[in-house]
């Protein structure tokens, strides 16, 4: 097989390989996240192997960036200065050649965050990652959202998905019950998780951190997104099985992340492409 037609036909680094790499060199991840989820994606990345920083004002973003193995920029908690620093960051991040991924969130849900929306999808995101509803709004289509939760199926947003990704340049991965990868012509599709997911806040967004210490490590960011979607999902997975409701979920889910080896993604993820 050439390389061209590996590329377009199957993931080249998968999942236990790109998870090897972060295990044995932890790849810093700056985070411009939400109020909510800042805590709780920085334990998550701890947990999965990376090493997060919340650094996001304008006065350092960028000079931080440029020392970072990626940013990630959620637009959960949205503010003007929210969007100074993270506009700072991506320029750093471009600057150092570093891919920095975006996380949309509630994007369907006022003037402006649609207009925040669409400038950040238009710097050149290495991975947008939202939930279908956001995906949806992105990408121009009806969006049944409601704030931060999706309220439409990952399949109703395939096209749009399809469409952002080839408009934007980037691998557009829409997160449900059946998560999608594509970058306009592949796809891949990740099953497992937990239906407890969402009842825990910010999983998604810390879903976003993981993808940027993925995408950190990989040399193709739609092998990054299919990487940290599978982690997260036999992490999920197996925590379900302890579970006994969302909250003694979450902190199964931390140790499942953590405990989950290169290895158990070759056997555990369920990935389709
Ligand atoms: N019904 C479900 N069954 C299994 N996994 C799910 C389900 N719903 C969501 N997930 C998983 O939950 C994680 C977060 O995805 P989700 O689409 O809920 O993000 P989100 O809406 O952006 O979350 P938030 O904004 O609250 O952080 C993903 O790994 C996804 O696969
Ligand atoms: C609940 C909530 N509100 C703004 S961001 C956020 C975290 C989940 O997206
Ligand atoms: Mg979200």
């Amino acid at each position: 097989m050439t390389f061209a037609e590996n590329h377009t036909s199957i993931t080249r680094q998968r999942p236990s390989e790109l998870l090897a790499l972060i295990r044995a060199e932890p790849p810093l991840v700056q985070c411009i996240t939400n109020f909510v989820a800042m805590n709780i994606a920085a334990n998550v990345l701890l947990a999965a192997g990376a090493s997060p920083a919340m650094v996001g004002d304008a006065e350092e973003a960028g000079e931080f960036a440029r020392i970072a193995g990626a940013l990630t920029v959620n637009i959960g908690t949205l503010s003007p200065q929210m969007m100074e620093g993270a506009r700072a960051a991506i320029a750093g991040a471009h600057e150092a050649g570093r891919p920095w991924v975006l996380d949309p969130v509630a994007c369907q849900a006022t003037a402006y965050r649609r207009a925040a929306s669409a400038e950040l999808a238009g710097l050149k995101p290495a991975i947008i990652r939202g939930n279908a509803s956001e995906i949806l709004s992105l990408a121009g289509e009806e969006s049944h959202g409601q704030g931060v939760d999706g309220r439409d199926g990952v399949e109703a947003a395939e096209t749009g998905a399809r469409r952002l990704a080839a408009k934007t340049g980037a691998m557009v991965a829409v997160t449900g019950e059946i998560d999608l990868v594509t970058d306009g012509k592949r796809v891949a599709r990740i099953g497992g998780g937990s239906s407890y997911m969402p009842m825990n806040t910010a999983m998604g967004c810390s879903l976003t951190g993981l993808c940027g210490a993925y995408a950190a490590v990989a040399v193709d960011p739609f092998d990054a997104a299919v990487g940290a979607l599978a982690h997260f999902a036999v992490a999920g997975t197996r925590a379900h099985r302890e579970a006994r409701g969302p909250g003694s979920f979450a902190s199964l889910f931390v140790d499942a992340l953590h405990a989950v080896e290169p290895g158990d993604l070759e056997r555990e993820a369920e990935v389709a492409t």
